[in-house]
């Protein structure tokens, strides 16, 4: 990706690849090209219906009268075997088991520095985190061995926890230019239709129309960048949606809109993992398993009766049924 200021230019670079490269100083290739070399599966590329298909790929895109990306029908499946993620040599993330597919809801909770952000990075691509062992596929196919931006083309999003600051660059542009590669080359949405839908979305989110044209989350308080990443979910329409503490830093009203607006977006076609220390997110929105991360793994997993639990009791009582004396990533197993 090249942006350059002013008068900058950004090329095709859905969000999580911008943000992290821009936090990480990389550069993403200009020409990306679609991903289109599947092998089988239910992978699909977005491509227009009136259009030839690939040998490989046995479907078409469906795009709606909107332009809104309504691309695969069919409910994903993301599957995390034994995964093993490290920063810096050091091991944070020590060999995890989760499946989430479309229509549910899966929590993560657990105590800080148990790597559950870092399992948030991994799945999405970031450079930093390197998966040192396991498999991610969604559909079968191999997530780890796409680029950040393939990542997202394949329905992967990620609501970061510290989303980044990027001057010079205006909410709208990089929201446009985010949606047209998702919806991949020859498919980009018209401006005017583009313009009518991101305000539709700014109200429902009760965000002020003003924020389309400030650069992305520069001077946002904490809860209007929380809000601006879940705008940029309703938009990018997402097949599975990481969302790395949403709650944090907002304000009563407005958990309370960005868990309707996450609702309003539940359907079979969607599934999502919510990382959050709330449970009263989660009596928002209600999920479907809760689990609990210590020492870099999964340690117990329930439903909603389960952050309750973890509401009155804290955690003490489970690592002392777990016999875990430190829970954080910096102890030995
Ligand atoms: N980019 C990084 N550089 C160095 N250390 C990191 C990085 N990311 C994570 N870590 C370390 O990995 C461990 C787990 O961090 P992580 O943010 O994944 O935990 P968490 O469970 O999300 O914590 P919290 O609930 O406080 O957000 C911590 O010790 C943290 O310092």
């Amino acid at each position: 990706m090249r942006w350059t200021r002013p008068g900058f230019r950004l090329s095709a670079a859905p969000r999580a690849a911008f943000a992290f490269s821009t936090e990480c100083g990389n550069v993403i290739p200009e020409n990306m090209t679609p991903k289109v070399n599947f092998t089988g599966g239910r992978r699909r590329p977005w491509v227009r219906p009136d259009r030839e298909l690939p040998d490989t790929v046995p479907y078409e895109r469906i795009r709606t009268g909107n332009g809104e990306v309504d691309a695969d029908m069919s409910s994903p499946v993301l599957k995390i075997e034994d995964l093993h993620v490290s920063v810096d040599g050091k091991e944070i993330v020590r060999g995890l088991d989760l499946t989430v597919k479309g229509g549910e809801i899966h929590a993560i909770m657990g105590p800080n520095g148990t790597g559950k952000s870092t399992l948030a990075a991994a799945l999405m691509g970031h450079p930093r985190y390197e998966v040192t062992g396991g498999r991610v596929t969604l559909d079968g196919e191999d997530i780890l061995a796409m680029s950040v931006d393939e990542r997202a083309r394949a329905g992967l999003f990620l609501a970061m926890q510290y989303p980044a600051e990027v001057p010079g660059v205006s909410n709208a542009n990089f929201l446009r230019t985010a949606l047209n590669a998702r919806l991949g080359e020859g498919n980009e949405i018209p401006v005017i239709k583009f313009h009518r839908m991101l305000q539709e979305k700014m109200k429902q989110l009760g965000i002020d129309p003003s924020f389309a044209e400030r650069y992305l989350n520069e001077g946002f308080s904490g809860g209007e960048k929380k809000r601006n990443e879940i705008l940029q979910l309703a938009m990018l329409n997402p097949r599975i949606a990481i969302l790395d503490e949403i709650d944090s830093g907002l304000d009563i009203d407005a958990l309370r809109i960005v868990a309707d607006a996450v609702n309003a977006v539940r359907s079979p076609e969607r599934g999502f993992l919510i990382i959050t220390h709330y449970q009263r997110l989660l009596e928002y929105i209600v999920p479907d398993h809760v689990h609990v991360m210590m020492q870099g793994r999964i340690v117990k997993s329930g439903d909603r009766e389960l952050a309750r639990e973890l509401e009155r009791k804290g955690y003490d009582w489970l690592k002392q049924e777990l016999g875990i004396v430190d829970e954080t990533v910096g102890a030995e197993v």
